[in-house]
């Protein structure tokens, strides 16, 4: 199961017992990577995102944990750091930090309605070490709580893909410039976790070339030298996979850094179309373009989506005017194919 943002923690960030029954119910789906979870308060991207950055919130989690074991699934949590992708009705006024001080050209929803991103502070090189430590501490505290691993989420625009980038990262000391600089904080993070709880707990997910939060990457030279420096420092970690977001996980590109990564890839293509298919994810792994598929929409509305897919079963539709929804409608409530 991909990473799903579905803002059902409320203002605390704590799971609770709708988290719990939704994780639940989709533990038969084998391996879940939960949705986005901010490492600090400051980090937080979304009104109702949970957080891991306390100890309530960790006992939240571990609800959820041992839910998912409970039906023998296992589940990942997904640490991520918003950077410049928040505002300060929604990380509660504190502080937003970012490589540059550039501004994503964009609205976000926030507690007083929509609102344009602010322009982020950059960090100063202590800010970046401070980032870095609370990564550590996020991925502690939840293998702590029983996660069975924690994914770094390095795609879709934020804190560490704002670093990889040239638009947003326009910073003239050893993490702005060249390729080798802008993806040196990537690499610092993933390691210190992977020291911190072991590299077979810890995965990455990037999303070269997708321009979500402004972040341009549009010329391949460039983005084959980042990333490509990028998974040559991590190869030698062993992680435990890297996932890639990308339209075309068969190309040149995916595959490229699937060679010089020389671990377990998994891949997902589905904002550039429709949604995650049974057809498009077999012919991924028939193809051997990667060792696993994540999807995302197809499970927002089929929690037994691999009883459906084995069996050729119809499939519920997913309501998008729901996913950010707070609340069990939308959420909890897909039937399952024996009540459908
Ligand atoms: C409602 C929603 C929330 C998402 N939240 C996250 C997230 O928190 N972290 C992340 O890495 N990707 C997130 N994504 C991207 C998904 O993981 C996935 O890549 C995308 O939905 C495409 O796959 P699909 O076609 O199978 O849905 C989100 C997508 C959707 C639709």
């Amino acid at each position: 199961m991909a990473p799903l943002t579905r803002v059902r923690a409320g203002s605390s960030g704590i799971p609770g017992d709708l988290m719990v029954e939704y994780y639940r119910q989709r533990a038969s789906v084998g391996m879940i990577i939960t949705e986005g979870t901010y490492p600090d308060h400051a980090s937080q991207g979304y009104v109702g995102e949970p957080g891991i950055a306390t100890d309530e919130q960790a006992a939240g989690w571990q609800r959820v944990f041992e839910a998912v074991h409970a039906e023998g699934g296992r589940i990942v949590l997904q640490i991520m750091h918003a950077g410049r992708g928040t505002h300060p009705d929604i990380n509660g006024g504190r502080r937003i930090l970012a490589p540059s001080a550039i501004a994503i050209d964009n609205k976000t929803f926030t507690e007083k309605g929509e609102q344009p991103y602010p322009v982020p502070e950059a960090m100063t090189t202590a800010e970046i070490r401070a980032a870095l430590e609370d990564f550590v501490a996020a991925a502690r505290r939840a293998i702590e709580a029983g996660a069975d691993g924690v994914e770094i989420h390095g795609a879709n625009g934020y804190l560490l893909q704002e670093f990889l980038s040239p638009a947003a990262n326009q910073r003239t000391d050893g993490y702005g410039g060249s390729p080798q600089n802008r993806a040196r904080f990537v690499v610092e993070v993933v390691t210190a976790v992977a020291q911190a709880v072991g590299a077979e707990r810890v995965g990455l997910r990037i999303s070269p070339e997708v321009d979500l939060g402004d972040v341009f990457e549009t010329d391949r030279d460039d983005v084959l030298a980042t990333y490509g420096t990028l998974v040559d420092q991590l190869r030698p970690l062993g992680l435990a996979y890297l996932s890639m977001l990308h339209g075309d996980p068969g190309g040149d590109l995916v595959q490229e850094l699937r060679r010089r990564f020389d671990g377990k890839l998994i891949v997902n293509s589905g904002p550039f179309g429709g949604q995650t298919t049974r057809e498009q994810a077999l012919q991924q792994i028939e193809a051997d373009h990667a060792d696993a598929v994540v999807v995302g929409r197809a499970l927002i509305a089929n929690p037994d989506l691999v009883e459906r897919w084995q069996g050729g079963h119809p499939e519920n539709e997913p309501r998008p005017e729901l996913f950010y929804g707070p609340g069990a409608e939308g959420y909890t409530d897909y039937p399952f194919l024996e009540a459908a």
